[in-house]
């Protein structure tokens, strides 16, 4: 797949080989594993772990996406290599340039582009997105949740980015407080190719359900469809 067009359904923070099994037969695409320490989700990506879970995600022919916050390119280009990542998605500070020198290096990279949780104009969403498009991130919406930069269940103002959505250009994916309930009302609204969950598939905190996973998948494939039908 492009970078334009990663993935159509993630189910992110996975940690056990189960959770693999409940994305890949509910209908998802991806999983993303995180590799940001503080995290509840985190997992180590110099571990066995990491590498024997993508591996066995490949497998059942899921994209493998490596989730980091504020670490450096080096090290984020070995693990990409390591951990054999389909893509990273940057979620943090970094910066365009960063994006860039990843590109450049063979990685491919998915930007969380993290926006205020208020109604916002298309202008100023495309403001924020488009250096990332011109170094060719494929681009994640997640809306801002402070120090702990996501997986915290905060959702967009799904209106301001339906608006935004209907003007861009290329595909891009919605995150952030999504869940079985509402990810169907969340692509009716805001009209993304794709969506990410971490927190509203998990019972308790930080494990995934895969009654949930099930659930949100169905929702989300009939939200898709829906609105990608001609
Ligand atoms: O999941 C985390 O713990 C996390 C930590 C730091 C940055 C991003 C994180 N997850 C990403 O956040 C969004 C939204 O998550 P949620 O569905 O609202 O829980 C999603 O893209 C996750 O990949």
């Amino acid at each position: 797949m492009s970078a334009a067009s990663p993935f159509r359904i993630k189910i992110c923070g996975v940690k056990r080989s189960e959770d693999l099994v409940a994305a890949s037969e509910s209908g998802a695409d991806a999983v993303g594993l995180n590799f940001f320490p503080p995290s509840v989700r985190y997992m180590d990506p110099l571990g066995e772990q990491a590498r024997s879970l993508a591996a066995e995600a490949e497998q059942l022919g899921l994209n493998v996406v490596g989730l980091f916050v504020n670490s450096d390119v080096d090290s984020i280009a070995a693990l990409t290599e390591r951990v054999r990542l389909t893509f990273v998605q940057l979620h943090g500070d970094e910066t365009p340039a960063a994006a860039s020198r990843l590109r450049d290096a063979g990685v491919a990279v998915l930007r969380a582009v993290r926006l205020p949780r208020r109604a916002l104009s298309p202008a100023e969403i495309e403001d924020r997105v488009a250096p990332w498009r011109e170094v060719g991130a494929a681009i994640l919406l997640d809306a801002d949740a402070g120090s702990s930069y996501g997986g915290e269940g905060v959702s967009l103002d799904w209106r301001s980015i339906g608006a935004w959505s209907e003007q861009a250009a290329d595909h891009w994916i919605l995150a952030g407080g999504l869940g079985p309930k509402d990810v169907f009302r969340a692509i009716q609204i805001a009209k993304p190719h794709g969506v990410d969950v971490a927190s509203g598939v998990e019972a308790p905190r930080g494990t995934k359900d895969a009654n949930l996973v099930n659930a949100f998948c169905l929702e989300a494939e009939r939200g898709l469809q829906e609105q990608f039908r001609p």
